[in-house]
């Protein structure tokens, strides 16, 4: 039998209220051990919650909501104590004592609801999101996976390859019982419409992943020792993040930094200088980490009198004010001194901008990347299918099934048998 469960589902005590939520088959009977009578499903009453000896724990607001229809599939109580941690704990003792109940696990109440089938993967991993959200952006973008805009998408796209299959079975019996040649007219058909999908999630690779939302764009600083990277970071994020000092090879492993600037996240990252043929081993590690740095980069701040190694990056011609450095060389988007507060403001500017199109567009739906991940699977199996043999489109189009069942966390074999018996009907 499923465990019961319960938490403090608001924030942690001492508030004014706590809210304790309880999820399973025991839910209703601890509910009434302590509050005594239940009252009326999805209505509030006020209740003096006491313990097995019958002491007072607390005055409190009960309310049952009898599953399937609650946020896990489940029997669903809340009790809204006072939020006093003494309060809170007994209310929690009295619980724990009951038989088959017990504390949930960190995530246990959102993992019996993608169990019990009330919400998708991609819903849940958007409400883990909209959890974290620190900006309005982020919460944006959160709020459509909640709202299941990306299980929409993934789910229309499932639709129309079982559709396809579907078709691609009922020809293949047809062909068999009747012993008679496929027709090639419908054949190249599905195959057509198989690549018109293909195209539509190809779009959907393409854009920007909203992990860059949450996890912040990472605007790395690469140059040679001394080339002033460490002074531009802390003048960016306005705080000593890393040690600057006259000494070439001061920064030897990379310093991260995070700010959020213009409802945007982003990642600094200050990196060991680039130095030529170091004989030092910390050095030299260093500089390969920052190499990986650079390629792992979504902003490139280049500070190097060397030509960038990636065409996208920023050229900075940094310490602007030495003497023999004015004027801006060839090439160099933005000259820096550290003297010069509109320089830095300038460099703001210029990664800001770039950030535009590396996040996702507001009115777009918002795909995570491993999602991107199983769309572009899906796309390049439709796209691989032969168009003479249609055992293999049939594999094909399961395939691009599987990937995008994935994303919504469904068995591919269950939508199969939806897709055969639900959706269509063969007709024979
Ligand atoms: N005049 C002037 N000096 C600067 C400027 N920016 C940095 N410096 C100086 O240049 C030296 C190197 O600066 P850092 O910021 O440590 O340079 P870095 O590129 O991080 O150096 P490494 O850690 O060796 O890779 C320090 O003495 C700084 O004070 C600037 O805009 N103007």
């Amino acid at each position: 039998m499923t465990d019961t469960i319960f938490a403090v589902s608001s924030g942690q005590p001492p508030a004014a209220i706590a809210v304790i939520r309880v999820s399973g088959p025991a839910a209703f009977a601890a509910a009434e051990r302590l509050g005594g009578r239940l009252p009326e499903a999805r209505r509030a009453s006020l209740r003096t919650l006491k313990d097995a000896s019958g002491a007072v724990l607390d005055s409190a607001l009960l309310l049952c909501f009898p599953g399937p229809a609650t946020a896990t599939g489940e029997d669903l109580v809340e009790l809204h104590c006072h939020g006093g941690r003494a309060v809170v704990a007994a209310v929690e003792r009295a619980l724990a004592e009951r038989p088959g109940v017990r504390r949930a696990e960190p995530g246990e109440f959102t993992r019996r609801a993608l169990l019990n089938g009330r919400i998708d993967l991609a819903e849940a991993e958007g409400l883990a999101d909209l959890l974290e959200a620190q900006t309005e952006r982020q919460r944006r973008a959160a709020i459509g996976a909640v709202e299941g805009r990306v299980s929409q998408a993934v789910r229309g796209w499932m639709d129309r390859l079982a559709m396809l299959s579907a078709m691609v079975e009922a020809m293949l019996d047809f062909a068999e019982e009747d012993d008679v040649p496929l027709d090639p007219a419908a054949v190249s058909r599905i195959k057509s419409d198989m690549h018109e999908l293909a195209i539509v999630m190809l779009e959907v690779v393409e854009r920007p992943p909203v992990d860059r939302l949450h996890d912040g764009i990472r605007v790395v600083l690469a140059g040679p020792p001394n080339s002033g990277k460490s002074t531009l970071l802390n003048l960016l994020v306005e705080r000593e993040a890393a040690i600057v000092s006259p000494i070439a090879g001061t920064t030897r492993d990379r310093i991260e930094a995070s700010v959020l600037r213009g409802g945007v996240a982003y990642v600094l990252t200050d990196t060991a200088g680039l130095a030529e043929d170091t004989d030092d081993v910390i050095e030299a590690i260093g500089v390969t980490r920052a190499q990986e740095a650079i390629l792992q980069a979504d902003i490139l701040l280049w500070m190097a009198d060397t030509p960038p190694p990636r065409g996208d990056a920023i050229w900075l011609h940094s310490r602007a004010d030495l003497p023999g450095r004015g004027g801006l060389p060839e090439g160099r988007r933005l000259a820096v001194r550290r003297d010069e507060v509109a320089s830095v403001a300038s460099v703001w500017d210029a990664i800001a901008d770039t950030a535009t199109a590396l996040l996702p567009r507001e009115d777009a739906i918002g795909f995570k990347r491993h999602q991107q991940e199983q769309c572009r699977r899906a796309a390049n199996a439709l796209i691989a299918a032969p168009t003479d043999d249609i055992l293999l489109m049939a594999e094909e189009l399961r395939v691009a099934r599987q990937a995008l069942a994935e994303v919504l966390g469904v068995s591919a074999t269950e939508t199969m048998l939806d897709a055969l018996f639900g959706r269509f009907c063969l007709g024979k």
